[in-house]
C-alpha cells in the first residue's frame, strides 16, 4: 500500500520564487515580512510578488494609475450586486460570483498572452476593492462610492466601504493588514488557483476557483468565526468555561494551530499589536482581553498558538467593519499572492495531477435494478 500524505502535508508540489516559509519565517521574494510591513505600501507588495522586485517610482505610479482606473466597474456589475445583496447572500458566496463575473467584461478575456494574463492580474486586483465595499454599500441600501485617485489601496477601499475618508492610523493599521495577508506559499486558496490554471484555464477560473477555497473555516473564513466566538462570550469571566467547554467536546477553537507555523505564526504579532491598540482605542478593552485569555487557555491546554486570523477578527471589528466581510477582505489582500502564482504557474505549467490510494470495493458486477 503507497504511503497517503493526508491533507498533502509535507508535500513538495511545486517550485516558487514568490514566497518562503523557512525557520518560522515568512519572506516575500526574499524580503523579511517585518520589513515590508513596517516600510512598504501595499501596492509595492503586489508589485514585488508578481515581478520579483521592487517597483521605482515611475512603474509604482503607472500602478497606481492603472489600480485607480480599473477600480470602476461596469454598471452591470454594481447592478447584479441588487440581485443578490438583498437576499442575505454571504459575500464570500457574492465575491465567488463577482470574480467569475468579472470575466464578462474584460475586453481581452480569451487572450492569454504574458503580457495580457499581468494587465489582467492588476485589472483584478483594483476590481476586487470595488467588488467587496460596493457590495457592502449595496445591501445597506447606499450608494457606491467611487475611488479617490490621490488615495492609496487601503485608503481607496476603506473610503469606498464607509464613504468618509479614512484617518491616517486606519490606514497605516491596514496597509499592514493587507501586507500580511497578501502571500503565503502553497496555501489551500493559493494551491485551488495554481491547480485551476494548470489546465491552462483563464486566470479568472484560477481566482473564482481559490475564492471558494478560502470561504471555509479551516482558511480563511476562520476570521469570522473568531468574532462569533468572541461575541458569544462576551465577557472575560466567561472565557475559561467557554474554552475549556469546546475543547473536552474536541471542537476546533478558530484562529489557532497552523499546518506550517509550530512555534506561532510570525505575521500574528502585528495584528495582536493592533488589536490591542485599536480595541483600546475603540472603547472595547474587553475583546482583546478575551482574545489574551483564549490565547492563554489554548497555549496550556493544546500548546497551540494563534495564526493571522485570530488577532484580525478584533482588528477589523474595531473598525467598523461588518464580520461577514472580514473574509472578503482577507481575499481582497490575498488577490495578489493568488494572481502572482496564477503568472508563475503558467510561466513554469505542468498540469496538477496527483494520484489517489484507492480503498474502496472491489471486484463487484452488475445487478439489473430489479435484484438491487
Ligand atoms: C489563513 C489561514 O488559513 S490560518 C488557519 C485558519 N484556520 C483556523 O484557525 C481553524 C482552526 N485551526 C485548524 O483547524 C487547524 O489548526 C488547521 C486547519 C489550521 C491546520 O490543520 P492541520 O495541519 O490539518 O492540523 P490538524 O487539524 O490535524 O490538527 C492537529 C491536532 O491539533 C488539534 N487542533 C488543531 N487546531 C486546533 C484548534 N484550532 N483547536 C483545537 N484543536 C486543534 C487537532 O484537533 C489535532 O488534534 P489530534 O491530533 O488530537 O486529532
Ligand atoms: O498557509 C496556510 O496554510 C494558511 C495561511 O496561514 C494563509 O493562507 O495565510
Amino acid at each position: 500500500m503507497a504511503q497517503v500524505a493526508k491533507g498533502l502535508e509535507g508535500i513538495i508540489a511545486s517550485e516558487t520564487e514568490i514566497s518562503s516559509i523557512i525557520d518560522n519565517q515568512l519572506t516575500y521574494a526574499g524580503y523579511e515580512i517585518d520589513d515590508l510591513t513596517e516600510n512598504a505600501l501595499f501596492e509595492e507588495v503586489m508589485f514585488l510578488l508578481w515581478n520579483l522586485r521592487l517597483p521605482n517610482k515611475a512603474e509604482l505610479e503607472e500602478l497606481d494609475g492603472k489600480l485607480f482606473d480599473y477600480m470602476t466597474l461596469n454598471p452591470r456589475m454594481y447592478s447584479h450586486f441588487e440581485d443578490y445583496a438583498t437576499d442575505k447572500i454571504h459575500p464570500m458566496t457574492g465575491l465567488r460570483t463577482s470574480l467569475s463575473y468579472l470575466a464578462h467584461f474584460d475586453p481581452k478575456a480569451e487572450v492569454f498572452d504574458e503580457e495580457s494574463n499581468y494587465e489582467r492580474a492588476i485589472r483584478i486586483q483594483a476590481k476586487i476593492a470595488s467588488l467587496v465595499a460596493s457590495f457592502s454599500r449595496v445591501r445597506q441600501g447606499k450608494q457606491v462610492v467611487k475611488p479617490k485617485k490621490e488615495l492609496t489601496y487601503a485608503a481607496n477601499f476603506l473610503y469606498m466601504l464607509r464613504g468618509e475618508i479614512p484617518t491616517d492610523v486606519e490606514v497605516e493599521g491596514f496597509n499592514k493588514a493587507l501586507i500580511l495577508h497578501a502571500d503565503h506559499e502553497f496555501n489551500a486558496s493559493t494551491f485551488t488557483a495554481r491547480v485551476a490554471v494548470s489546465t491552462l484555464s483563464d486566470m479568472y477560473s484560477g481566482v473564482t476557483a481559490a475564492a471558494g477555497a478560502l470561504k471555509g473555516p479551516l482558511h480563511g473564513g476562520a476570521n469570522e468565526q473568531v468574532m462569533k466566538m468572541l461575541t458569544e462570550i462576551g465577557t472575560v469571566d466567561k472565557t475559561d468555561d467557554y474554552i475549556k467547554e469546546k475543547i473536552a467536546n474536541k471542537e476546533k477553537i478558530m484562529g489557532f494551530g497552523h499546518r506550517v507555523y509550530k512555534n506561532g505564526d510570525p505575521r500574528a504579532k502585528y495584528l495582536k499589536e493592533m488589536s490591542r491598540r485599536i480595541t483600546d482605542e475603540s472603547g472595547q478593552k474587553e475583546l482583546f482581553e478575551i482574545s489574551l485569555r483564549i490565547a492563554e487557555i489554548m497555549k496550556e491546554e493544546k500548546g497551540l498558538l494563534p495564526n493571522v486570523d485570530f488577532y484580525s477578527a478584533t482588528v477589523y471589528h474595531s473598525m467598523g467593519i461588518d464580520h461577514d466581510l472580514f473574509t472578503p477582505i482577507f481575499a481582497v489582500s490575498r488577490m495578489s499572492g493568488w494572481t502572482a502564482h496564477i503568472l508563475e504557474q503558467y510561466r513554469t505549467n505542468r498540469i496538477m495531477r496527483p494520484r489517489a490510494e484507492y480503498t474502496g470495493a472491489r471486484d463487484r458486477k452488475y445487478e439489473a435494478i430489479e435484484k438491487r
